[in-house]
């Protein structure tokens, strides 16, 4: 006897019409409902992207951002082990990853190594016109010789995607770099409205609105997040230095603040009326002169701007030497006096707070006295651009300083209760960048 099965119709099977016809349905109901998931997250979009005249594409907001809103979240298209090679894992990719990854900004040759880019610089490792790529390929065990031939010019347009848009990002992975549909679209300014935090995914960064950004305003970050010096942040530096930094992207800066002639990052205190808050900052392009005082207009005649000029250069050289000596410091033998004595010196050449050489002292001070080992510390700043908040003031310091430095410790002072008294001011205090403030 033959029992029908549970759940099994025993009647005539159905018609293969209305199998089509219910498939059929079901089919066209999907693609509706990922064509309105597509419509609602377009519509949630924050950015667009549009085509600039002067540095291809860039993302610009569609909607007013407020500060400390996540514009995007978004997982690398190809990421590897900070200062690993690409290559391999060029071989596993997909033809959608690839597709994407060219649609990405491609320069025509790779970015020269540089001494701050480390071991193992991509131009480096396969020329900067891929002469050695070949080679490297059959070497990575991925391709044999007559593939390798083949597949040439996709990996070498990849490899000049990589090292124009790669970012480095810490994850629970350790460092890695990584290149990305959307974020890897940003262009860099030097007062950037964005900043990109890891989100402790791997091969996972988000960009965080660091400032409120109205509707048809690019968006923008800082590329060079490593620090140029310890505790010192890139947005910090003289507009040359920055430039010179930037070379690293092949590419010559045009945001507005490069666009301004005052370097805000060199600037003395006005020496005109007694009292006077204004700044005289020296004009980057026109042969390091100075501006007047934008408070009261003050100018000073060119022999005095040289004199001002030279004595900076004598504070430049002190920190030059401060640097060489911080290079091979140990931890517990942080020359705070030294550092106390060029903030001295700074004061007397009549730098302002905001000039690069006292702000980097200023930052090496407050560290250097709390106790906190400099290698935390800087490493601290490079990777977050925030500290927790240190201990002591620089008004406790400005006690045992010398005098020369007690104007620029006691400015220091004011100005970081100022920023504790802010509304939201929290324990972690963003003390060395203030771009974003
Ligand atoms: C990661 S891509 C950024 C997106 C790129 N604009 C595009 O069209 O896809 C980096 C390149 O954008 C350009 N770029 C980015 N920021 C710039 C800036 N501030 N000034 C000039 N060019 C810039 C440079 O050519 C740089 O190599």
């Amino acid at each position: 006897m033959v029992f029908p099965t549970p759940g099994r119709s025993s009647g005539p099977p159905a018609a293969p019409a209305a199998y089509v016809a219910i498939f059929g349905a079901l089919f066209v109901l999907i693609l509706a409902l990922g064509r309105q998931l597509a419509r609602l997250r377009l519509a949630a979009k924050k950015y667009e992207t549009v085509d600039t005249s002067d540095r291809g594409k860039a993302l610009v907001a569609r909607v007013r951002i407020e500060k400390g809103c996540v514009v995007l979240v978004e997982r690398a298209v190809l990421s590897v082990p900070a200062g690993a090679s690409p290559i391999p894992a060029m071989g596993f990719l997909g033809w959608r990853a690839r597709r994407l990854l060219e649609s990405l900004y491609c320069p025509a040759s790779l970015a020269v190594s540089r001494v701050e880019d480390g071991e193992n610089a991509l131009s480096d490792e396969i020329g900067q016109h891929g002469e050695k790529l070949q080679q490297a390929m059959v070497q990575s065990g991925l391709w044999s010789v007559q593939q390798a031939e083949k597949d040439f010019a996709w990996v070498w347009t990849l490899l000049r995607v990589w090292d124009a848009n790669k970012l480095s990002f810490a994850s629970r992975k350790g460092v890695e770099q990584g290149i990305f549909h959307s974020i890897s679209r940003l262009n860099h300014s030097c007062e950037p409205n964005l900043r990109l935090l890891p989100t402790g995914e791997p091969g996972e960064l988000m960009a965080v609105a660091t400032m409120g950004i109205e509707p048809g305003k690019e968006l923008c970050i800082c590329y060079p997040e490593h620090n140029a010096l310890p505790m010192l942040h890139f947005l910090h530096l003289p507009t040359s230095w920055r430039r010179h930094l930037l070379q690293r992207w092949q590419f010559h800066c045009c945001c507005t603040r490069c666009q301004v002639p005052e370097d805000a990052a060199r600037c003395f205190q006005c020496p005109g009326r007694a009292g006077c808050p204004g700044k005289l900052c020296v004009r980057a392009a026109a042969a390091e002169l100075l501006a007047p005082c934008g408070v009261c207009g003050f100018a000073l005649a060119e022999a005095e701007m040289q004199q001002l000029l030279a004595k900076e250069a004598t504070a430049e050289q002190g920190v030059n030497d401060l640097m060489s000596q911080l290079k091979s410091a140990k931890d517990d033998n942080f020359p705070l006096e030294g550092v106390l004595h060029l903030l001295g010196k700074c004061s007397e050449a009549g730098l302002s707070i905001e000039h690069w050489l006292p702000f980097w002292l200023l930052s090496l001070a407050a560290v250097g006295s709390s106790g906190r080992p400099l290698r935390v510390a800087a490493h601290g700043v490079a990777r977050s651009t925030t500290m927790p908040a240190l201990p002591g003031t620089f008004g406790a310091l400005a006690e045992k300083a010398p005098a020369s430095a007690r104007p620029l410790l006691l400015a220091a002072d004011r100005d970081r209760q100022r920023l504790l008294a802010r509304p939201g001011a929290s324990t972690r205090l963003c003390l060395y960048l203030t771009f974003d403030a």
